[in-house]
């Protein structure tokens, strides 16, 4: 604070007439109006006391007094009420429901409409289990008793035997789910008694691995091997997103388009699509298909959260399904490590795609399952078969899933009419025998299923016949899927 001498020093030196800092007698230097009324307060009088020091009087401050108010109206108190009437509600419903299902179409702003209008209230309880809570024991039991039959929600007994059947399903799913949910601790007996080698990607370390990947992605893409779209579905994985992270961007990608058919590729991602967008994909770093349409969907996802400084797109899927592949066909060249064995991957793993858009690669993983066998596992590539012990056992089920025609001109031999035969001929034919001129069944085999898992043996499940999927089996394109944003 300048004094008034030295003020008028640096007014001389500076010539200048603005006022500086210097605080003169009478001003109001340093207060501004709340503080000037909080004085003032203080200036309309102590409390006034007795001689022992009671109050009799309290200061205007101290006083508990209401006083006279009234709240000033306000017409934005009145601005947000609407009126809207049943059917154009109906309407609204109907048209946001269906937009919402779509799975090519993304409703933006979700916390500005009225999204608890959309779910009604399906679920009623039986009366049975709350009647007593809900009415007294006289009006339910009794001569006087005025129960009504019970609700059971079905017309006729054909409706009440699909419901049963129904209820069955969404409880086994039920299971499923939580069996998901306690992946570390398999209290299961089918989990117990199965070869350790059989529980890869069902490890802790794993879905938390997943957990991770799932909560930094905004977009998460589910990659499927186009030979077994259905047996590669996480569906429990889906089913969390869908439940704890419905903000969340779910994309099918059908990887390995070049080991199947193309009329196979196109039924699967026509049927695939109806749940979630899907791609047909190939994953290859100098002959690719899809990688265009993958990269101009990951573009619209990024202007459709503009708001946002960067996207992250998380990779999840069985083990070997290639999607370390799909990122290094992405970026061009080798971000991630491929191997043709399963579990490549360990840990997550970053790489930047654009300024705006980063990926992130996970560990396979294998949701939990009490109905998939052995088999079913080994044969979706989850296990490395070098540890797998008894390998022939596994041949007839691979016989059963490949055509003989493909078996006979990989490996140039015919004839055969059981599994062990197979192996006999193909050890002799390639000359793998043990000592005493015994054919290496053990070794054959394994032979036999890194071929399957590979691609080497052509093979696929075959997608759904029903009417609408095999109109497509005429057209010999695969169309590749693109992606409408409606905001
Ligand atoms: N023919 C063919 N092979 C593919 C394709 N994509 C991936 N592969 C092969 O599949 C194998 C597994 O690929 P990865 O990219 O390591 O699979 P991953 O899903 O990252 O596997 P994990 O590390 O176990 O999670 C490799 O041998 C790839 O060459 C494809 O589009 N076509």
């Amino acid at each position: 604070m300048g004094v008034a001498k030295k003020e008028k020093s640096r007014v001389s030196r500076q010539g200048s007439d603005k006022p500086g800092n210097l605080k003169l007698k009478g001003e109001n230097f340093y207060r501004d109006t709340a503080k000037v009324k909080k004085l003032n307060m203080y200036k309309e009088g102590r409390a006034q006391r007795n001689a022992q020091g009671e109050i009799t009087k309290a200061a205007s401050f101290q006083s508990t007094e209401v006083p006279n108010a009234r709240i000033e109206p306000n017409r934005r108190w009145f601005g947000n009420t609407r009126v809207i009437a049943q059917h154009t509600l109906t309407q609204f419903r109907e048209a946001l429901n269906a937009t919402r299902k779509n799975p090519y179409q993304v409703l933006l702003r979700q916390n500005k409409l009225p999204m608890s209008l959309l779910e009604e209230q399906t679920h009623v309880e039986t009366p049975k289990s709350t009647v007593v809570e809900t009415e007294p024991f006289s009006k339910t039991f009794g001569p006087k008793a005025q129960r009504k039959r019970p609700k059971v929600n079905a017309g006729s007994l054909n409706d009440l035997a699909d419901k049963t059947v129904q209820d069955f399903e969404q409880y086994e799913q039920k299971l499923e789910n939580q069996a998901m949910m306690s992946v570390a601790t398999p209290t299961d007996w089918i989990q117990e008694a199965r070869d350790a080698i059989f529980s890869k990607g069902q490890s802790k370390r794993i879905w938390n691995e997943l957990y991770k990947v799932i909560d930094s992605s905004d977009i998460v893409v589910h990659v499927l091997d186009a030979r077994d779209p259905l047996g590669t579905r996480c569906q429990s994985v889906e089913q969390y997103i869908k439940k704890e992270a419905p903000h969340k961007h779910l994309i099918f990608i059908l990887n390995k388009c070049d080991l199947v058919p193309t009329w196979v590729a196109a039924t699967w991602v026509k049927r695939l699509s109806r749940d979630y967008p899907t791609l047909a994909f190939h994953a290859s770093i100098k002959h690719s298909f899809g990688k265009g349409t993958l990269i101009q969907l990951l573009r619209q996802f990024s202007v459709l959260h503009s708001d946002r400084k960067q996207i992250s797109v998380g990779f999840i899927g069985y083990p070997n399904t290639g999607k370390s592949s799909i990122i290094n066909t992405i970026r061009q060249k080798k971000v991630c490590t491929v191997a043709p064995i399963p579990g490549e991957t360990k840990v997550w793993q970053y790489i930047t795609l654009m300024k705006r858009i980063y990926l992130i690669d996970c560990p396979g993983v294998v949701p939990p399952s009490t109905k998939d066998t052995e088999t079913d596992i080994l044969l979706r590539g989850v296990v490395r078969v070098e540890n797998v012990s008894n390998p022939e056992q596994y041949i007839p089920a691979l016989l059963e899933r490949c055509k003989t025609a493909h078996l006979e001109k990989t490996y140039e031999i015919s004839g055969w009419t059981t599994a062990a035969e197979f192996l006999e001929m193909l050890a002799r034919k390639g000359g793998r025998l043990l000592k005493g001129g015994e054919a290496d069944e053990t070794g054959v085999a394994k032979m036999v299923l890194n071929d399957f898992m590979r691609g080497k043996i052509p093979w696929f499940v075959p997608p759904p016949s029903d009417e609408e999927d095999s109109e497509s089996k005429a057209s010999d394109n695969i169309a590749p899927a693109t992606t409408e944003v409606i905001a």
